[in-house]
């Protein structure tokens, strides 16, 4: 069937969808009402003139389109090399929410269609609004980062950011410290008081864990029942000990008593980069290069938790700080 022109148009205007057409120069033959309308967004008049303006130079121009990976996905289609592209990108318009944009570019099909005067080929570029399902994503993505009770990041986020770190802290030669924090008698407290006031008390822990983990470099991460782990970037082990000491007593001030008036406790150990390490086993070469996460980084939570063995040994209520002479620390005044 044949589609008459006034509804050919009428259906163009009347898409949400932001179609251009642009010839082999990238030069804008025609644009529809949604596209003219985003430009309004951009801060250009309703009634701006894109014709024969080339679409390749707008997306120089614009920061969140002069990527290379977009410059030359448009540009190989317009030669023809590939029949087709597409890729998301974030938009930063000046008034407005960011807003995330499918690009599509491809030759148009219809020899009939194609631009009669100048008789090359014509491409249709079209600009989806996906920002609603962008975000859903980016949603379920950090939920999938999350312990449910507590709030806190899950074990898959803290490998994740553990990673991100443990390069930061080998490439500024930075410290970079991990502290494990372990309730004390918690199998006591939930027999005793019921797993609901179990589940609470894990909630108020994490919330102090929360308020001392602000900075880029910090996570709170809870690793498994009643086990937290803290990352603490560009942090010594004499920072984090103080750190962890303000934990144990913010955890003591909390008074969550079981068991006949026991206090709720916890037991910390810290492991800090460059502090004792595997270094010394490879002492020769520059950091950079026998440094590698899956070794080094997960040995630091190894430490870390070897340090807080030695906490729940000596009488649990302390912090420990791992050295390679499994050497004891004596902890600080709050
Ligand atoms: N309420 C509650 N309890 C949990 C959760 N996850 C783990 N637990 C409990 O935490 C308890 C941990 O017990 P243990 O590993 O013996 O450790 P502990 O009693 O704290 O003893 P120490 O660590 O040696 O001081 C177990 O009873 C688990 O069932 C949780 O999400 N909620």
């Amino acid at each position: 069937m044949k589609l008459p022109a006034h509804l050919l148009t009428g259906i163009l205007e009347t898409l949400s969808l932001q179609i251009a057409v642009i010839d082999q120069e990238s030069r804008i033959l025609y644009v529809n009402r949604a596209w003219q309308n985003f430009g309004v967004y951009y801060g250009l008049p309703a009634e701006a003139d894109w014709t024969n303006v080339s679409y390749l130079e707008i997306c120089q121009a614009n920061e969140d389109t002069n990527q290379p990976q977009i410059l030359q996905g448009i540009q190989q289609v317009l030669n023809g090399e590939t029949g087709h592209f597409k890729t998301d990108y974030l938009c930063h318009t000046p008034m407005h929410q960011p807003t995330w944009l499918t690009l599509d570019i491809c030759p148009m099909k219809d020899t009939q269609l194609q631009d009669a005067q100048a008789s090359t080929p014509c491409f249709l570029v079209s600009l989806t609004n996906i920002t609603v399902h962008k975000q859903a994503e980016l949603e379920i993505s950090a939920l999938s980062m999350m312990d449910p009770l507590t709030g806190l990041s899950n074990r898959r986020r803290l490998e994740l950011f553990l990673r991100d770190e443990w390069s930061r802290a080998i490439r500024h030669q930075s410290g970079l410290s991990i502290m494990m924090i372990d309730a004390d008698h918690f199998k006591l407290l939930n027999d005793s008081m019921g797993h609901a006031a179990g589940d609470e008390c894990l909630k108020q822990i994490a919330d102090i864990l929360k308020k001392y983990t602000n900075r880029p470099g910090d996570l709170a991460a809870r690793y498994g029942g009643e086990e937290f782990v803290l990352v603490l970037g560009q942090t010594t082990s004499q920072e984090a000990i103080k750190i962890g000491e303000r934990i144990r007593q913010k955890v003591m001030d909390l008074n969550i008593r079981f068991a006949e008036h026991r206090l709720m406790t916890v037991s910390i150990g810290i492991a800090s980069l460059g502090a004792h390490a595997s270094q010394a086993s490879k002492p020769t070469q520059p950091q950079s290069q026998w440094l590698n996460f899956s070794e080094d980084g997960n040995l630091l939570i190894e430490q870390a938790d070897k340090a807080l063995y030695v906490a729940k040994k000596q009488g649990r209520n302390r912090v420990e700080v791992y050295d390679k002479h499994h050497r004891l620390t004596a902890p600080l005044t709050a």
